[in-house]
């Protein structure tokens, strides 16, 4: 007996599965996530309904367009200096050359304005380290370019001009700084990474004195193994920075937790006000999301952000690009378009192109854009649900219209639909036919050939289904 019981413990044991929602371990973090949950004040409120935002990335790799010396880099173009085609002093020299004569600030922020952008994300200082703005704390900066003059200040009063809301991308990664060091593994690399982190902290609050309408700094260049150990440093900064401008909003990518985890800290939970993980990726389901606010930010190519001048593989569509910006308020985010100006200043006529049409679509579409977000009803085939965080309304945004000419729509419990109708025609009502309870098939808009998606509004009212199984509108 004592041998087949032991036996049968020790084989429970083997194969036991811990029980499901055990808790996860807590560990107890100093620098973890400061915040369970979403932050609900209004300057997040804000960013959570922008729907469309614009990157844009523009530096002294833009006078190369993704070549050297004749050669073609099939990199990321804004990564051409660690091309070991790329002698490190004629790149380092290239500031030297840098005077864009077409940079329109206002010309950029009209064109943005257009395409229905809410916010723009500008690259202040990249991997290379080269600062657009006057900075005290480095000559590696514009002013002493032959153009002399402040870049970012232009821009940030030409968007604010239009009433798109500015961010300040920030590289950690500064390979102009003798101080940088990937790893700490001397004694001299850790003094030489204490001038590098003043440094950085400097550049970073003479942004926001120079700039302080800017409503937050997307942040990035923070893998290094030397920047996961600085939780304490981060996290103090971060609290000096967000002291500076009440509200700022600082994603995920930017500090490391006690253990150097950034994005989630090692309790899982989300560091920073959104999570910054979606790079040229966007979820599929809500699951993917945490139920986290968060940006996905998005590449015309497959992996160009600074200009390149011949873009191969494939070029993202302006209906590729709707879908996604579709997708991406479907699921709670904002999706944020790049764009790579090229060494003159100038917009390249592709991004204007795209700008324009998805511009042209948003001014027909935008109401399932702005404030929307996620709808909790079956996804369907047809395309994706959004849902006004300020009315209540549901939108259908059609991509792919059944042959049958039947939108299925399967509501969530205890919903009956009041009014169907197209958002670019409220007065055609369309008829839901019930399949089953909560099911429906909404008859497709027949009366044109559709080259672009559309969107269908659907008002709706929770019932308490009655006695009899009936639905009865509720009080
Ligand atoms: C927006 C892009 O951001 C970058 N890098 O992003 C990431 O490293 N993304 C990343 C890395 C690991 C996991 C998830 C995202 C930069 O190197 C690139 O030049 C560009 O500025």
């Amino acid at each position: 007996v004592f041998l087949t019981v032991s036996f049968a413990a020790f084989s429970f044991s083997l194969f036991a599965q811990t029980p499901k929602n055990t808790p996860r371990t807590s560990l107890t973090l100093e620098y973890g996530a400061h915040r369970i949950g979403k932050r609900t004040d209004q300057m997040m409120e804000t960013w959570r309904n922008y729907g469309l935002g614009q990157f844009i990335h523009w530096g002294v790799y833009a006078l190369t367009g993704g070549h050297w010396d004749g050669e073609y880099y099939s990199g990321a173009a804004e990564w051409i200096r660690s091309w070991d085609k790329m002698p490190k002093d004629a790149y380092d020299q290239l500031y030297k050359s840098f005077d864009p004569k077409n940079y329109e600030p206002k010309a950029w922020a009209k064109q943005a304005k257009e395409m229905g952008a809410k916010y723009m994300i500008i690259t202040t200082k990249h991997h290379d380290g080269f600062s657009l703005w006057p900075s005290k704390y480095t000559d590696y900066d514009v002013t002493n370019s032959p153009y002399g003059n402040d870049i970012i200040g232009p821009l940030v009063e030409a968007y604010d001009a239009e009433g798109i809301d500015v961010y300040l991308y920030f590289s950690v990664m500064d390979w102009s700084q003798p101080g940088y060091r990937v790893s700490l593994e001397t004694e001299e690399d850790r003094t030489a990474y204490e001038d590098f982190k003043a440094f950085t902290r400097n550049q970073l609050i003479e942004l926001l004195e120079l700039y302080p309408s800017a409503k937050g700094l997307w942040f990035d260049g923070t893998w290094d193994e030397a920047w996961k150990e600085q939780a304490v440093f981060a996290d103090e900064l971060e609290k000096e920075m967000r002291a500076m401008i009440p509200g700022l909003i600082i994603g995920s990518r930017f500090r490391p937790d006690d253990y150097g985890n950034r994005h989630f800290d090692s309790n899982g939970d989300l560091m920073g006000d959104y999570e910054q993980g979606w790079e040229r990726k966007l979820p599929n389901t809500y699951e993917d999301t945490k139920g986290n606010d968060w940006d996905a930010v998005m590449t015309v190519p497959e992996n160009q952000w600074g200009y390149h001048s011949d873009w191969r593989g494939h070029v993202k569509s302006s209906y590729e690009l709707i879908e996604m910006l579709v997708k991406s308020v479907s699921l709670d985010g904002n999706f944020v378009l790049n764009f790579g100006p090229d060494g003159q200043g100038n917009i390249r006529s592709e991004e204007a192109k795209l700008a324009k049409e998805i511009g042209d679509w948003m001014k027909v579409n935008q109401k399932a854009i702005y404030s929307c977000g996620y709808l909790n009803w079956q996804k369907q085939d047809w395309g994706y649900y959004t849902q006004s965080r300020e009315d209540g309304k549901i939108y259908m945004v059609v991509f792919n219209q059944p042959l049958d000419g039947k939108l299925r729509v399967k509501t969530a419990d205890k919903v009956i639909l009041d009014k169907v109708y197209p958002l670019e025609n409220p007065g055609m009502i369309l008829t839901p036919e019930l399949i089953q309870k909560n099911e429906y098939f909404i008859p497709v808009i027949m009366d044109q050939k559709w080259t672009s998606p559309y969107v269908i509004v659907v008002e709706s009212s929770s019932t308490d289904e009655d006695k009899n199984g009936g639905f009865q509108k509720a009080k």
